[in-house]
């Protein structure tokens, strides 16, 4: 059996991966709150951890993996929301309105993540269809001591758990120090979180033991992990920047409420998707959604290509030339895998690569390898989700031959050099960009490339 080796954060160490249960090999990935479209970022770890997902089902048997990706569709995001579009004279109840908004939302990101070729997870649970397992649990903790009534809220007893913290590697009072923990008059200490807080007679409400509320964040992922995984499972997966607080309360919560389990053994991060540096988020405004891109003309599929070639736990950029690059390469295997049947198992070489803690750059550059063998990489690529004749509607559009405006942009630019007079190949450059060609421009010639979003209709007249 192939040996699947992961990074642990727990433990800040590649280990090899012993499931629990090969017979059920179970993950959990916190997913997606549902108030607006996916950015590009959250669709990282949705791709990374379908790889996992896939990885696994080859090697324990797609009957024998439960991949479990929740739907928070019980927030005050999505609260606010529906609050705005109510505002701004949308008819029903703001129940109706937040209802909407959440149907709406999952709709959208279904469509979203099957365009970047991700299998949809055994099972997606909604938060507001285990608010009961919420209400147990956290009743449960306030019965042995690690959270308490007040106010109407509950809150979790940060104290109460020694190894708070040991996920990020940070101590409480360092948290304390660094984090941007509330204040609140109903809380025995600021590092303590809520499990339970009240809702207005008008926003999403549960009657329970503390009154009609609503819950948390972070117990939301550790009901609903408990009631479909178990007490004890074998991986957690979510984006680095949900590591602290998220996971550490999730991990607090499942461990004091369920000390028979272990929660989860293996905890995978991916890192960011970044612009200029900083986390693509909706908070700092500096997003933009998979649906942009799709909408662009770039194929999820080239979506899904970039976001492989760098290793999930290293930052990445979003790049215009990444994008051209991976449709290129896309469109050349499609074009040497053309009416080829896949091989019946996917190239050693590739399998180990993604083995090694999703090694999926080095796994590329092993289909790179296999253009002799047409069957064998069109085998390769779909274990990782790429080449599914589903997704290649794309390709088959024409594939645009450039060379007449290759030449133009080559005579005029050497009568510019001739007559001084740059505007005329500048001109040509600037509308060559407009119809989306990537145009290459050195010592050696001029060469164009149909970049991702390329529109023939507006090339320029020759
Ligand atoms: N820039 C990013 N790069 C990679 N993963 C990200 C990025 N931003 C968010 N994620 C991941 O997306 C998933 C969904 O997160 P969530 O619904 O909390 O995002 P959000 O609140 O809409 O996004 P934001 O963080 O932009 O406010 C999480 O696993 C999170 O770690
Ligand atoms: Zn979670």
């Amino acid at each position: 059996m192939t040996e699947i080796r992961l990074h642990n954060t727990k433990t800040r160490t590649k280990e090899v991966f012993v499931p629990l249960d090969p017979q059920n090999v179970r993950m959990y990935l916190c997913g997606p709150t549902v108030y607006d479209r996916a950015h590009l970022g959250n669709a990282r770890p949705v791709v990374v951890f379908d790889v996992l997902f896939r990885l696994l089902r080859l090697v324990y048997g797609a009957a024998h993996v439960t991949y479990v990706r929740n739907f928070t569709d019980v927030d005050d995001k999505i609260n606010a929301t529906a609050r705005a579009r109510k505002e701004a004279g949308a008819l029903g109840t703001l129940e109706e309105l937040i209802r909407a908004r959440t149907e709406e939302t999952i709709a959208w990101y279904h469509a979203d993540m099957d365009a970047l070729g991700a299998l949809r997870p055994t099972l997606e649970p909604r938060a507001t269809d285990f608010i009961g397992a919420m209400i147990a649990m956290i009743a449960g903790l306030i019965e042995s001591g690690h959270a308490y009534a007040k106010d109407g809220h509950v809150l979790f007893r940060v104290r109460s758990y020694t190894n708070y913290g040991a996920l990020s590697g940070r101590s409480v009072d360092d948290m304390i120090a660094g984090a941007r923990v509330e204040v609140a008059p109903f809380k025995e200490d600021p590092m303590d979180f809520v499990l339970w807080k009240p809702s207005d007679a008008d926003l999403p409400g549960w009657d329970s033991p503390w009154g009609r509320g609503r819950p948390g964040w972070h117990i939301e992922c550790s009901a609903m992990s408990y009631e479909l995984l178990g007490a004890s499972f074998d991986i957690h997966a979510g984006g680095i920047d949900l590591q602290f607080p998220h996971h550490e309360n999730e991990i607090a919560q499942s461990c004091c409420a369920h000390p028979e389990g272990q929660f989860a053994r293996y905890w995978l991060h991916n890192e960011m998707l970044q612009v200029e540096g900083k986390k693509m988020s909706k908070s700092l405004g500096n997003f933009f959604t998979v649906r942009d891109l799709l909408d662009k003309g770039i194929p999820g599929e080239v979506i899904r290509f970039v976001f492989l070639q760098t290793h999930y736990t290293k930052p990445m950029d979003w790049t215009a030339e990444k994008a051209a690059q991976a449709e290129a390469t896309l469109r050349k295997w499609r074009a040497l895998t053309a009416g080829i049947e896949p091989a019946p198992s996917a190239a050693p070489e590739v399998i180990a690569a993604l083995a090694d803690d999703l090694n999926t750059a080095g796994a590329i550059a092993e289909l790179h390898a296999l253009a002799s063998d047409p069957a064998r990489l069109l085998s390769s690529a779909q274990l990782m989700g790429l080449l599914e004749p589903a997704m290649g509607a794309w390709a088959a559009a024409p594939q645009v031959d450039l060379t007449a405006h290759t030449a133009r942009l080559s005579d005029l630019r050497a009568a510019a050099m001739v007559s001084k007079d740059f505007a005329p190949v500048d001109a040509m450059k600037a509308a060559l960009v407009a119809a989306g060609v990537e145009v290459r421009m050195s010592k050696a010639g001029v060469e164009l490339l149909p970049g991702a979003g390329f529109d023939a209709a507006k090339l320029p007249p020759l």
